[in-house]
């Protein structure tokens, strides 16, 4: 005798069978599209598995074939007929914050005072003469000190409209686009920043300046590792990471924490390598002369141990000092000796991350703890 089949009997039939992914049936589970079709005795419908790679796809098929038959009846021509489906995965892709900033590098130390923002400056320069274009965000909240080394303490970025959008004009210098905490706050009351207000500070200064097309956006950090450090992890997935420090033993132990920050498992940074400033001390009148006042090759014993590059020794030279005091980095000298010191270490920095471009994944960010 033939039954006529219609859809509430298939239904009643597989709510029979439990997901054991869930525990319900496959009704209650929501698992039964709305697409029953029966021709005669054939039907045919889909099941819906949350995953593609389910381990229960092929036993679960089963069992709905077996309870149709086995609850309405063995002439049911159900074998073959149920289609999987999965939900589409639509790839979550990372959009990058900056898409035209080329390569983001930040530059840190452990210890205040060593140099960073004095390498950073004439790095940036070096580059730029190099042909690169350069930006540099002055992100040292605690002592801003870029807006003086680059002469122009007084500039106040304005707003300019860039595709619909209000970005801040970051200020042109020695073929640099600075950018510095310092131009918003006031010299002579500095700020107490509260954590939040810094980290969104950062954010704005990153995310909402018209940085334009750069190969290089170097981010000066404060000293040591501060929520400015988290904040950047957490908004940017950084190129890479260069530390600098001084040949001193309380300077090398500092760093050694800088850099346990940036290679930790959640973090992951690449280290570009290392700076040693003030490696040692050269008088103008004998520039041949060195004097190993901190110690002799911390910086590149330091390297060394932590089997990153060492991208340059600079050392302490007190043109080096009033250049930064005078607003014009040393670095704008091309064929001076320091010029020629830093036009190295620009040199050796875009090697580097080219072959960490050629080697790695880029960096993601660092996603918020739940
Ligand atoms: N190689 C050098 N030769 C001479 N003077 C230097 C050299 N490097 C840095 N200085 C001087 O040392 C002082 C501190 O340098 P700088 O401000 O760059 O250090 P920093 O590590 O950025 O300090 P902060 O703790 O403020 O972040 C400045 O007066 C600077 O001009």
């Amino acid at each position: 005798m033939s039954i006529t089949l219609y859809p509430k009997l298939i239904l009643e039939a597989l709510a029979k069978v439990r997901y054991p992914g869930t525990g319900q049936n496959l009704v209650e589970a929501g698992m039964v599209e709305d697409d029953i079709r029966i021709e005669g005795m054939k039907v045919s419908f889909s099941l819906i598995f949350d995953k593609p790679n389910s381990p229960f796809i092929k036993s679960v098929v089963r069992a709905a074939e077996t309870a149709i038959q086995t609850y309405i009846s063995k002439e049911v021509d159900i074998v073959g007929n149920i289609r999987v489906k999965v939900p589409e995965v639509v790839p979550t892709e990372d959009l990058p914050l900056l898409p035209k900033v080329k390569n983001t590098l930040a530059i840190f130390s452990g210890k205040g005072g060593v140099g960073k923002s004095t390498v950073s400056a004439n790095l940036a320069v070096a580059l730029a003469k190099e042909g690169y274009k350069v930006g540099l965000l002055d992100a040292d909240i605690f002592g801003p000190s870029q807006p003086k080394m680059f002469g122009c303490e007084d500039a106040r970025p304005v707003l300019e409209e860039v595709e619909g959008r209000e970005l801040i004009a970051p200020v042109e210098k020695y073929g640099i686009r600075l950018l510095s905490i310092g131009f918003f706050v006031n010299k002579e009351s500095p700020v107490l920043w509260r954590g939040s207000m810094a980290s969104n500070a950062l954010k704005q200064l990153l995310t909402e300046t018209n940085w334009g097309e750069l190969d290089f956006l170097l981010i000066d950090l404060p000293p040591g590792t501060s929520d400015i450090h988290l904040t950047l992890v957490q908004t940017l997935g950084l190129t890479g990471s260069i530390i600098v420090t001084t040949p001193q033993q309380v300077a090398l132990a500092d760093a050694i924490k800088g850099v346990g920050m940036f290679l930790d498992e959640h973090v992951q940074v690449p280290i570009l390598g290392l700076v040693e400033n003030m490696a040692w001390f050269t008088p103008a009148e004998l520039p041949q002369n060195k004097y190993y006042i901190f110690g002799r090759d911390g910086g590149k014993a330091l390297a060394e141990e932590l089997d990153i590059p060492l991208l340059g020794q600079i050392p302490l030279i007190q043109s080096i000092c009033t250049s930064g005091d005078e607003g014009c980095p040393i670095a704008t000298e091309q064929d001076s000796l320091m010029g020629i010191y830093f036009r190295t270490l620009a040199r050796n920095v875009a090697e580097q991350v080219e072959r960490r471009n050629a080697e790695l994944a880029p960096t993601t960010k660092v996603e918020l703890q739940k």
